[in-house]
């Protein structure tokens, strides 16, 4: 595996701070060194810089539009530049926001995508649905063909084209959706697999169905954009909206590995971790740390074990 990895430290699609502080916190946790002694050539690209907005006043109720947008823009630069190396991409976040950057720039890269959303949330409220104004639980609207009549115009956010189609998105742990939320995602058919469905069908046949759903048409790459959250708030505590209920570890990281081994997966955001949401270090670097193993995960590390292809026994 190849592997480009993107900070993009940014907090302002939600209202907590601290959730720019989680692309350092999970490379000093050794992302990199752990990566490269699975086998992976590893690029760390660094992390993005955002351009201070003075006077971003809300739009409607949309809070902070024109760092969203601008940040946005320059991460989807970003992750152009890194598929356009070859690399699968790996975006380290800061907020849920930025999944409007990455999956931009990969569309950019790679046109077809399939989108395999893991989170707690839906994270697809409209401008005009949102109830709290807050971006990063908006960014899947920005993105989808079917929703653009819903979209007004918003300061910084021009750049951005709809690049991905209902049915080719799926969402795994949804347990925290919005009425206006649920209202769109039955409108428009898309492929939900809430918590519900993780226990009746068991997270195995979760992903086997979500595999032969996204492949029943042509194989597209998949974008796996994964929020922290969508774990239980006993494993990673250190988020902005933790919602009880959600994946066991090693739920978790079973959708890791069953993406990992369809060997498609394309890019992968990994969003929400936020040390201020930690009331001690063992919640924080539970959290961190379970952000690292998903990554590793994607990208060949088995529960099983491992062994190096050329490995000789002495
Ligand atoms: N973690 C969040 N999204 O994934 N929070 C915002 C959405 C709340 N409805
Ligand atoms: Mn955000
Ligand atoms: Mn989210
Ligand atoms: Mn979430």
């Amino acid at each position: 595996h190849s592997v480009g990895i993107i900070g993009a430290p940014f907090s302002k699609g939600q209202p907590r701070d601290g959730v720019e502080k989680g692309p350092d916190l999970i490379r000093a946790a050794g992302l990199v060194k752990k990566l490269k002694a699975q086998g992976c050539a590893v690029k760390d690209y660094g992390n993005v810089t955002f351009e201070e907005v003075a006077n971003d006043e809300p739009i409607g109720n949309v809070k902070r539009p024109r760092a969203v947008g601008s940040a946005n823009q320059r991460l989807s630069a970003a992750v152009h530049a890194v598929k356009n190396d070859g690399h699968t991409c790996v975006m380290l976040g800061g907020g849920h926001s930025l999944a409007i950057g990455s999956i931009q720039g990969h569309a950019a890269a790679k046109k077809d995508l399939s989108v395999v959303w893991v989170d707690a949330h839906a994270d697809i409220n409209t401008p005009l649905t949102s109830p709290t104004g807050n971006i990063h639980g908006q960014p899947m609207s920005y993105l989808i063909h079917e929703l653009q009549s819903k979209i007004p115009v918003l300061p910084n956010f021009s750049w951005i084209k709809p690049c991905v189609s209902a049915k080719d998105i799926v969402y795994i742990g949804l347990r925290d959706v919005d009425p206006e939320e649920h209202h769109i995602l039955k409108l428009l058919g898309i492929e939900v697999y809430s918590m519900t469905e993780v226990d009746r069908l068991g997270i195995a046949k979760v992903m086997e169905e979500t595999c032969d759903y996204i492949f029943s048409k042509v194989k597209k790459p998949i974008h796996l954009s994964y929020d922290i959250d969508a774990l239980d708030p006993s494993i990673s505590p250190a988020t902005g909206t933790p919602v009880v209920g959600g994946l066991t570890y090693r739920e978790g990281i079973y959708i890791t590995e069953h993406i990992c081994q369809t060997g498609l997966l394309s890019a992968v955001d990994m969003v929400e971790v936020n040390p201020k949401r930690g009331r001690t270090e063992d919640e924080i670097s539970s959290t961190v740390n379970a952000a690292v193993d998903l990554i590793r995960g994607c990208f060949g590390k088995l529960r099983e074990g491992n062994h190096p292809a050329d490995y000789k026994m002495p």
